[in-house]
């Protein structure tokens, strides 16, 4: 069994987006900018948002942060939306889900320029994703084939099963595990049979949002076990979807939480910024 390091991984990631960002600040005096969004102050969404922050200096660009408070308005929201779409020295926007209950998430994710949309949740950069012509990867899901990728893991002919279809990481990740010719299961809440639908998987991806959810009878013996989640036990200490102690043992390799998919996240954000700044500029 070999854990897979997804904070080497990212370092790796994040080294590399350093080194091109230097480059395109020696060859065209351009910084890549980066402006995250968050409304209302919930203390798990700052984690997130400050570890974007540090790898934004780490890698060289700019980055401003946006902290609104929880009852800003729909409004006030599209209007800072709008401004950053107009802001020339932003080429990234992304506004942290989810948003409190009163805003509306789809039309903010709407109203930010494709261009800038370097979650890729835009409905125009999805339909990309869907049609394999795509300028920005949704961060986790492309984490994730980038950790495979590292580790010369072939999705090729696998039975792949993905736990959970949100449009955030369960729908695009069964899309470019398919892009790599994985034959894709994708479960959720109404599944049948899940436990032997799991057993059956060669590449196992976890994204329910349920501590320690995939248990070891779900997991075949040497499977690849990813794990989306960032939840909390019943003490409250971060753990992911799988129950990672007694699932290890049977795999081939298996993700930890933290210091697995999160940092992946972050660093195919900071390979997406740069990507934006270099299509704005038409570098
Ligand atoms: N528009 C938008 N885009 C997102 O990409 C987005 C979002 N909203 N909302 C929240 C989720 C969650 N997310 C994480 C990113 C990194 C870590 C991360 O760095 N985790 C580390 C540290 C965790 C810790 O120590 O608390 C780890 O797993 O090792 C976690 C979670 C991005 N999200």
């Amino acid at each position: 069994m070999q854990i897979i390091d997804g904070k080497k991984v990212s370092a790796q990631v994040k080294e590399e987006v350093k080194r091109q960002t230097l480059e395109l600040k020696e060859t065209h005096k351009i910084t890549p900018g980066l402006a995250v969004v968050i409304v209302g102050d919930d203390p798990a969404s700052r984690v997130y948002v400050n570890n974007k922050k540090k790898a934004c200096e780490f890698v060289g660009f700019k980055s401003e942060e946006y902290a609104l408070p929880a009852e800003t308005t729909q409004e006030e929201l599209l209007n800072l939306v709008e401004t950053l779409n107009n802001k020339k020295d932003i080429n990234g926007i992304l506004v942290q889900l989810p948003l409190p209950k009163h805003l509306d998430d789809k039309a903010v994710i709407e109203a930010i320029s494709p261009l800038k949309d370097v979650d890729a949740f835009h409905a125009v950069n999805v339909g990309k994703i869907m049609l394999g012509e795509y300028d920005f990867l949704p961060c986790t899901p492309a984490g994730v084939m980038e950790m495979l990728h590292s580790y010369n893991i072939e999705v090729s002919g696998k039975n792949c099963v993905v736990i959970g279809r949100s449009n955030i990481v369960g729908k695009p990740m069964a899309m470019l595990l398919l892009h790599e010719n994985g034959t894709v299961t994708i479960c959720h809440s109404r599944t049948k049979n899940l436990a032997e639908i799991c057993s059956q998987a060669d590449i196992l991806v976890a994204a329910v949002g349920r501590p320690k959810f995939v248990t070891a009878d779900m997991v075949k013996e040497g499977a690849v076990v990813i794990d989306v989640g960032m939840d909390r036990d019943e003490n409250g200490k971060l753990c992911g979807d799988v129950d990672f102690e007694n699932v290890k043992d049977k795999c081939s390799f298996i993700t930890p939480v933290p210091g697995g998919v999160g940092p992946m996240t972050i660093s195919t954000l900071m390979k997406n910024t740069l990507k934006a700044c270099r299509i704005q500029n038409n570098i």
